[in-house]
């Protein structure tokens, strides 16, 4: 397939080598100082786009694979304000977009041990949950896409829980759920649910130990992508 890298910082650097590696070519890479590159490809020798940029960026690339038929796989966290207006878009196209949070199948895995202890947790009083992340200090975003993704699928099967809220940027009600970012290095990404009781805790985590595993299931979706139509997500290509 030829792949269209749009951002390619450290993300989209590892995207291209494992691509190349899985026998792939570059249609182009590009960045935030480059992007008059994008007039100079034809977008019908485009197999499909990634996009790992940052969020102000996320929305005009996005619409730009979108208007030019390029099925599109996206990482960056931090626009999904504006996801709505892309979905829509998407459909209009009857185009192909694909949105995850994390990418990797680790963390896919975690998403359900989560929302399965979280159900198991209405059987019970007491404890209060909250929601740790941990990455590195070049990161835009806070809470991260998978703190969000996380936190949804508690409020989805805790009843106690309603809404989150980002510790120190807005006070939560009792009924809220706490996520709390910190930025330390070289941190590539690390979750943590917390379910506190005056008696014990009990504690979920994931830790990734380089970017490997984000960069390599945004290839495997890429390289399942083409034949796909709609608004996708890791459901539509994950079997469990
Ligand atoms: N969904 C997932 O599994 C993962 C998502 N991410 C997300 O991916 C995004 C990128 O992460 P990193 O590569 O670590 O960031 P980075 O800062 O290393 O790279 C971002 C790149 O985007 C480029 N860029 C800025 N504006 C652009 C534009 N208009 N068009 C094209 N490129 C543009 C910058 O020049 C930069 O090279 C972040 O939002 C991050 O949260 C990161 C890891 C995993
Ligand atoms: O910015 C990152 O690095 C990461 N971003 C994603 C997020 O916001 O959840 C995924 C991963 O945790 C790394």
């Amino acid at each position: 397939m030829n792949i269209l890298l749009l951002g390619y910082g450290k993300m989209g650097k590892i995207i291209g080598e494992i691509a190349e590696s899985r026998g792939h070519s570059i249609a182009g890479k590009i960045n935030i100082d480059n992007q008059d590159d994008l007039k100079q490809l034809d977008p019908k020798t485009i197999d499909v786009a990634i996009e790992f940029s940052q969020p102000e960026a996320a929305f005009g690339n996005i619409s730009w694979a979108l208007n030019n038929d390029i099925p599109i796989v996206v990482g960056t966290t931090g626009w999904l304000d504006q996801k709505p207006s892309i979905e829509k878009l998407a459909l209009e196209q009857n185009g192909s977009f694909f949105y995850a949070s994390n990418f990797s199948i680790g963390v896919n895995i975690f998403f359900k041990v989560n929302e399965f202890l979280a159900k198991l947790m209405n059987e019970t009083s007491g404890y209060n949950p909250s929601i740790e992340e941990i990455h590195h200090t070049a990161k835009k975003d806070a809470p991260s896409g998978t703190a969000i993704t996380l936190a949804e699928g508690v409020l989805r099967n805790l009843k106690s829980k309603n809404s989150w809220n980002l510790a120190g940027e807005t006070k939560g009600s009792d009924s809220s759920l706490e996520i709390t970012s910190k930025r330390i290095d070289p941190a590539p990404g690390t979750h943590i649910i917390r379910y506190k009781s005056d008696i014990d805790d009990i504690e979920i985590s994931h830790t990734a130990h380089s970017r490997q595993g984000f960069a390599l299931g945004a290839v495997m979706v890429a390289e399942w992508i083409p034949t796909k139509k709609g608004v996708l997500s890791m459901d539509d290509f994950l079997s469990f």
